[in-house]
């Protein structure tokens, strides 16, 4: 069992009573029928967006194909979301993965499940990185794994600094594409060549 699984499921008494709070803190009138239902989604949504809390993103790498290629594997643009650990606000943004095998191959479908899966935990954008890069060099056994992440934090965007265009880029690189320079200098082109 990964040391971030969680020891119990999502208690949805617990948000709903907790939203409850929250609305009649700021000022709102919970039983306004508007407002009326709104502990109960709230509650539903947070079960939903931190579904990956209760779940193995290894189980998703468990099938790997037998397959001689050893050059790079590059999955671009998956878009996800997740949500800042700080405000428990939206990040969406993109992520860009590339491995080199080493005898063995992902379904390609595999890699934006590994993500959804630990992107929909309460996150930070660079544990969200590596711990992606850690997980496909352990689990695919890689020669190389390199994951460029571009998302934008809603906390910085609608309130606090406010900043809309801000974006923010992250990358980990492991075996061959830290160890040689011309193979980290291939993927950073073939992720970012045509946009610049
Ligand atoms: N490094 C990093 N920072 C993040 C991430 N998500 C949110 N943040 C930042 O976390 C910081 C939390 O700062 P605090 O000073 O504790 O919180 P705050 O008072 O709400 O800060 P402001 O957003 O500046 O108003 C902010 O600067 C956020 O922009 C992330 O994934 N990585
Ligand atoms: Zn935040």
């Amino acid at each position: 069992m990964a040391a971030n699984t969680p020891r119990h499921e999502v208690d949805l008494d617990r948000i709903r009573r907790a939203v409850r709070e929250i609305l009649l803190a700021v000022g709102e009138d919970p039983e306004r029928e508007g407002l009326v239902e709104t502990p109960d989604r709230v509650a539903r949504m947070y079960a939903e967006v931190f579904q990956g809390l209760h779940q193995d993103p290894r189980v998703h790498l468990t099938k790997l194909f037998t397959q001689k290629y050893d050059e790079m594997v590059l999955v671009k643009d998956i878009r996800f979301v997740s949500f800042c650990e700080h405000h428990l606000l939206p990040v969406v943004g993109q992520a860009h993965v590339a491995y080199i095998p080493n005898g063995k191959v992902v379904g390609l479908s595999k890699i934006p499940r590994v993500i959804d899966v630990l992107a929909k935990r309460p996150q930070m954008q660079e544990r969200l990185t590596e711990e992606l890069a850690d997980l496909l060099m352990r689990e695919l056994d890689a020669r190389g794994v390199a994951v460029v992440i571009e998302a934008s934090h809603s906390c910085m965007t609608i309130r606090g600094v406010n900043k809309p265009n801000a974006t923010f880029v992250t990358s980990a690189v492991r075996g061959a594409f830290k160890e040689r320079m011309a193979t980290r200098s291939e993927v950073m082109s073939l992720i970012f060549g045509a946009k610049n």
